[in-house]
């Protein structure tokens, strides 16, 4: 499903609501909300309406647990860091138990290390089948999401839960969920906006399957369902039928 809001305003509004609203329904069913948090700049509007008064005091954030969908391998210290910019934006200001926050990143055991830990740690907290309430993803500009980017081994993925590797250009390690477990959740939803990301919607939903080119492609829900939440900019390029 694509559903398009006039701006990023609009559409993170849309996102908090659909995220108490999310909270409620899993903690009413089970007890417990487990969410993906994703990184780069797209959620940072979502994050911040949510330590606002209105929205913080309609989550039980008593039983809320945070994962990541993807991290940068650089300390929490560092701008770069996908757990920091989400400490600042919102973790800092929301009462989740510290025991119940989980930064894809740890000094203490190299990327590829951290990746076995990190899948056991969901294993552990979420369930076995590894099956997440919400994840929450952005999309880049090249269609990659997560750390999934395009011409990337990790694209063929398909055991793993999570993996790491060097990303070259980048010059540093990513570590990343895979797309077998990122497909498991019960809700995925793509937040994506502006002008920058007006091709790779395009291609990634109306264009030839090539996941390869478009890793965003591979976001395919086997039980749960997967939204597109993006701005009319971004949306431009998309059929009428869409719109
Ligand atoms: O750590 C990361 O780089 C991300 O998690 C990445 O997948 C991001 O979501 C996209 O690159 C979109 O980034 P923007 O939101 O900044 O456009």
């Amino acid at each position: 499903m694509v559903q398009i809001f006039k701006d990023a305003n609009e559409l993170s509004a849309a996102a908090a609501k659909m995220f108490v609203q999310a909270s409620k329904e899993a903690i009413a069913e089970k007890g417990s909300f487990t969410v993906v948090l994703t990184g780069g700049s797209s959620p940072i509007k979502l994050h911040q309406l949510l330590a606002t008064p209105a929205y913080r005091e309609e989550v039980d954030w008593a039983n809320v647990y945070i994962f990541w969908g993807d991290e940068r391998w650089v300390s929490m210290e560092d701008e770069r860091s996908n757990a920091k910019m989400a400490f600042d934006t919102l973790l800092n200001f929301v009462p989740v138990p510290s025991g119940q926050i989980y930064p894809m990143y740890d000094a203490a055991n190299s990327p590829e290390e951290y990746a076995v830990i990190y899948e056991q740690l969901i294993r552990d907290v979420v369930d076995n089948d590894g099956v997440f309430d919400l994840i929450l993803l952005g999309m880049g500009d090249d269609g990659h999401t997560a750390s999934l980017f395009p011409g990337t081994a990790i694209l063929k993925e398909e055991t793993k839960w999570v993996d790491a590797y060097y990303l070259e250009p980048q010059e540093m390690y990513r570590i990343t969920l895979t797309a077998p477990l990122i497909n498991r959740a019960k809700k995925l939803v793509v937040m994506t906006f502006g002008e920058k990301k007006t091709h790779a919607l395009h291609e990634v939903l109306e264009g030839e399957h090539n996941p390869e080119l478009y890793p965003s492609q591979l976001l395919k829900p086997v039980n749960g369902e997967l939204t597109f939440m993006v701005d009319e900019v971004a949306a431009s390029q998309l059929s009428e039928k869409r719109r």
